[in-house]
């Protein structure tokens, strides 16, 4: 067993540990890395990437058939093994070269292997050729193990050896009929792309499609699932599931409804990847997500960080905000952090601090890849509700804006804006419709720079473009009282 001291060890080599990694060593700090798959984890391989690719093409298509002089150029339709082949190249064919090139240029020192705490400030590496090393870290441990699908317990379903998102994201065919429980983005996304692929799509959606989501997006979305040919099964799950010796898979509905399918995709959500990485050397319990305070230090159950701070959580472990852009957020927050701590300065984690994850709380930009897209940004009016935030909700059409009736014919969309009425800032905007996702980065702005609602009227909209829809929302809001936030 050989023994390494570095100033950080990083366990975890996904999108949010190599930033992490990234940040200390920029800070002149040393740090090792460890992977037990590749290097890129989920976002790279199995998530984001290959599943935009999949959904790519068909987006393309869509937009050039609401053009009539365009889809007149367009005479064939989708290649599924041309989308697989560009989805393959996405997914770097899965092999990872290329990111641990970029560690090696970054000055990371990566560990293949599984990671374990195994006392304070040390991890063990369990490498695939047998090999043990033991690392230590001078000044932090961090956890960026991320999540694996979560697989409910219906009868039959675990040995129906059903899809989860990786083999989604990873198929080399096409399945004839495609049976999807979750209606939650990854359910939702790929109901969209497999059904241009040409599977008849069936879904099932306990809680009704994307139930966080604003009302009129999801129902937009999901009459346009069913214009594309989904089965929508909303507010029922399945009691149980068989595979037949031909491979046919039978699912049984609490409903009644009974169904076939060639293959089963379960998107029910995520589990973190926290039992074998040594939680119970630190008195937590392995499995369960990280809780952590402003600066991503692990709490311990009495709410204090862990030991003396030693160790941290960021990415999707810590259950904050599961995206790749907020796991990278709270990352490049870190790696300053741990620099900070390490140098004896001081740590800002007031709100909006230098080494503050503040928009993991008010302003997680998601696009859902739907067609029609969804683009949402802070605060819905359920949650603004829940946070106790005094709103007003406007909506607007979409379609009706000049920008986008020349976009696509018979274009469709909707858009709405929260608006904290006591500080008269925007805390929340959702917009659906085709081609909406680069709307998003406005609002975004808004919301993260509190900029007071009358200043918004200043932000002129270039005509004709779809961003017209922030004069429309304004003017549905009104303008506020003279001094109204004084
Ligand atoms: C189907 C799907 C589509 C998605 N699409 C999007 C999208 O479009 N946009 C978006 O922002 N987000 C998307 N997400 C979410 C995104 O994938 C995650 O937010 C992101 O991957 C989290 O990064 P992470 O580094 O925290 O974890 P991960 O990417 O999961 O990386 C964790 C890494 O840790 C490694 N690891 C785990 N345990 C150990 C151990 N004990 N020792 C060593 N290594 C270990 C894993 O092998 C993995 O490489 C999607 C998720 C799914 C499932
Ligand atoms: N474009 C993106 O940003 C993107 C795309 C895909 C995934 N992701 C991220 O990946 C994560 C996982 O997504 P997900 O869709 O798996 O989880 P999710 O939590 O978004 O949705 C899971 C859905 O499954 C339903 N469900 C749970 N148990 C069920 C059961 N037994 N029967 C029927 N339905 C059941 C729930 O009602 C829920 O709506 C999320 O954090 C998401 O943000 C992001």
């Amino acid at each position: 067993m050989s023994e390494n001291v570095f100033d950080v060890v990083v366990i975890g080599a996904g999108p949010v540990g190599e930033n992490v990694a990234d940040g200390a060593v920029k800070g002149g700090l040393s740090v090792a890395i460890v992977e037990s798959e590749l290097v890129g984890g989920e976002c790279s391989y199995w998530a984001c990437m290959p599943t935009k690719a999949l959904l790519r093409d068909a987006a393309a298509l869509r937009a050039v058939r609401a053009l009539p002089g365009a889809s007149a150029a367009v005479t064939g339709s989708l290649d599924p093994a041309a989308v697989l082949a560009r989805r393959d190249a996405f997914a770097s064919h899965w092999h990872d070269d290329g990111q641990v090139s970029w560690l090696e240029s970054a000055g990371i020192t990566l560990l293949r292997g599984v990671g374990r705490i195994s006392a304070a400030r040390t991890v063990d590496v369990a490498g695939p050729d047998g090999h043990a090393t033991v690392l230590r870290a001078r000044h932090a441990v961090v956890v960026a193990t991320g999540t694996s699908a979560r697989v409910p317990h219906v009868h039959g379903l675990a040995d129906a050896v059903p899809w989860t998102s990786r083999e989604a994201a990873a198929a080399q065919t096409v399945p004839g009929r495609l049976a999807i429980i979750g209606g939650g983005v990854v359910g939702t996304e790929m109901a969209t792309a497999y059904a241009a692929l040409g599977s008849q799509v069936t879904l099932i959606a306990r809680d009704g499609l994307l139930p966080t989501v604003e009302s009129f997006a999801s129902e937009l979305v999901a009459e346009a699932l069913k214009a594309q040919g989904v089965a929508l099964h909303l507010l029922t799950e399945p009691d149980s599931v068989h595979r037949d010796e031909a491979g046919t898979v039978h699912l049984t509905l609490a409903d009644g409804t009974t169904l076939a399918a060639d293959e089963v995709l379960v998107a029910t959500g995520r589990t973190p990847n926290t039992a074998a990485v040594g939680l119970e050397q630190v008195g937590l319990t392995p499995g369960d997500w990280l809780q952590v305070d402003d600066s991503l230090r692990v709490l311990g159950t009495d709410g204090t960080p862990v030991g003396d701070g030693w160790l941290y959580a960021a990415g999707d472990v810590n259950h904050r905000a599961p995206l790749t852009h907020q796991g990278k957020y709270q990352a490049r927050a870190l790696g300053e952090t741990i620099v900070a701590r390490a140098n004896g300065n001081p740590v800002d984690t007031s709100p909006w601090g230098r080494h503050a994850a503040t928009a993991d709380e008010r302003a997680v930009p998601q696009v859902i890849f739907s067609d029609p897209e969804i683009a949402t940004v802070g605060h819905t009016a359920a949650s603004a509700e829940a946070a106790g935030i005094r709103v007003r909700a406007v909506e607007y059409d979409l379609g009706a804006v000049a920008g986008a009736a020349l976009h696509a014919d018979g274009y469709a969309g909707r858009a709405g804006m929260i608006v904290d009425e006591d500080k008269q800032v925007l805390v929340g905007f959702t917009v659906v419709g085709p081609d909406v996702a680069e709307l998003l980065h406005a609002a975004t702005i808004a919301i993260a720079a509190e900029v007071p609602i009358d200043r918004l009227w200043h932000a002129v909209p270039a005509y004709p473009t779809l961003s017209e829809i922030w004069l429309r929302l304004l003017e549905t809001h009104g303008r506020p009282p003279e001094a109204a936030w004084l």
